[in-house]
């Protein structure tokens, strides 16, 4: 399938997002962990929550959690502790996304786990037994959800766990949503040092839990905003340098372009609210109401980006693509797991955004870097998704600077945001499925 999208006029919307799956997932496993009967509320109806649900409930022999990577690796450690012999699978990427840093760590503690296909990878046959371990070492600097998985089994463990974490530790806002949601659910766990945590022993109880909205898929709003503002400064004939123009451009743009966004807080759990900062360098100015947050325009954006997003990789995509098409040059750097995530997404940003005229770099496996070279763009551009849902919902907002943009598997997206086309039509763009490949 291929959708063929084109923008509206001027940005004008109220979204109500969908709920983040990385905190349904988490509610989801501490619920089943505290054997209570209050379900989590508000949960997020994307693939990677429905895949959790299903594995849970009914107690399935064969599991299979298509490209899931937090149900792949929570419901591992989850299996280890829960009675009963289970395959758990996933889609032929999955049983590419390695999973070993965390079968060891789990072995080392005691659990009963083979690989039934290449070592080191899913599918996996684990048989639930009690884990007497209780102290272990694991890398840190490969997924954050191996250790999110151990820790959130390691209260129902009869010695708690004492986790040491060695190398850099990525993606560390992941890693302290599991132990706030975790005392949320009446556990003790905290860091005792930079690299250590500890969870006492004593199990959880069930709580009433809403989850928030997804401060990741709010990421393609905060782009189409900052993405407008160029085009606007475009249609006026604008020049970027001169701050006199900007300032005016500014000003009624402010008029023109809003968008609200239902269901975000600023306190909020999920590491991914720092994007909201990084947005403001690039002229998005966020307000937080009672019911979300009001997206508008605001200041001169910046003139190259330089920035750390170990602790926020899915924001990634958002943002190389985001400052292209601004003519944003920029430097990320922590970017070592976006290698071994729904795809390699260094090789498949670079390969997509010469499509559209840029060409990027990376460096060492975890840089992407653009000094603002240019290539021929296609005529008539066509994204591949690659299986990857950001893939696709970061290229999208491209057709506010383009007459339209063509994206490829449009319904990857249902891994974490099923209503992304939905909600792009209702604040005014033009999604049109294509009749014919070409
Ligand atoms: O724990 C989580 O909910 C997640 C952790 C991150 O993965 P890594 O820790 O593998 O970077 C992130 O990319 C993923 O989308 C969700
Ligand atoms: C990396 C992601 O998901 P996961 O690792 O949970 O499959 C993502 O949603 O960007």
């Amino acid at each position: 399938m291929r959708y063929t999208v084109s923008a509206p006029a001027s940005l004008h919307a109220a979204i109500q997002l969908p709920a983040s799956k990385s905190i349904s997932n988490r509610a989801l496993i501490l619920h089943s962990l505290a054997h209570g009967n209050i379900l989590p509320c508000n949960l997020s109806d994307c693939d990677d929550t429905i895949v959790m649900t299903r594995a849970l409930d009914g107690n399935p022999g064969h599991i299979d959690i298509l490209a899931a990577g937090t149900a792949m690796r929570f419901l591992t450690a989850y299996l280890s502790v829960t009675p009963g012999t289970r395959i758990i699978t996933g889609t032929q990427r999955m049983q590419q996304r390695p999973i070993r840093i965390l079968v060891d760590a789990l072995r080392e503690l005691g659990a009963r786990i083979e690989y039934v296909g290449n070592e080191g990878f899913p599918p996996l046959r684990i048989t639930g037994t009690e884990l007497t371990g209780s102290e272990i070492s694991l890398a840190g600097n490969v997924s954050s959800q191996y250790i999110s998985a151990l820790l959130m089994i390691g209260a129902v463990l009869p010695k708690g766990l004492r986790l040491h974490l060695t190398g850099d530790i990525i993606s560390r806002p992941y890693i302290n949503l599991t132990l706030q949601l975790m005392r949320d659910f009446g556990a003790q766990a905290d860091w005792v040092s930079e690299d250590c945590i500890t969870v006492s022993p004593g199990g959880y109880t069930d709580t009433p839990f809403t989850v928030e909205s997804d401060w990741s898929a709010a990421s393609y709003w905060y782009q189409m905003m900052a993405i407008e503002g160029i085009k606007n400064e475009k249609i006026k004939g604008g020049d970027r340098s001169s701050a006199k123009e900007s300032e005016d451009s500014t000003k009624e743009e402010a008029h023109t372009a809003e968008i609200e966004l239902l269901g975000l807080f600023a306190h909020s759990y999920q590491g991914d609210s720092r994007g909201a900062e990084v947005f403001a360098r690039l002229g998005v100015h966020t307000e937080y109401t009672d019911r979300g947050v009001k997206l508008t325009r605001k200041g001169t954006p910046a003139t190259r980006l330089d920035e750390d997003m170990v602790d926020i990789p899915d924001l990634a995509q958002t943002f190389v693509v985001t400052c292209c098409l601004m003519d944003i040059p920029f430097r990320f750097t922590g970017l070592q797991s976006l290698k071994i995530k729904e795809t390699d997404r260094i090789t498949a940003l670079i390969r997509e955004l010469r499509k559209l005229g840029y060409v990027v770099r990376s460096e060492q496996d975890s840089i992407l870097l653009w000094d603002g070279e240019r290539c021929p763009a296609d005529a008539n551009p066509v994204i591949a998704t690659y299986e990857d849902h950001r893939m696709a919902m970061a290229f999208a907002p491209a057709c506010l600077v383009l007459p339209q943009i063509r994206i490829n598997e449009p319904q990857v997206v249902t891994k974490s945001y099923p209503a992304y086309w939905e909600d792009l039509q209702k604040a005014g763009f033009k999604v049109r499925q294509d009749a014919m490949q070409s």
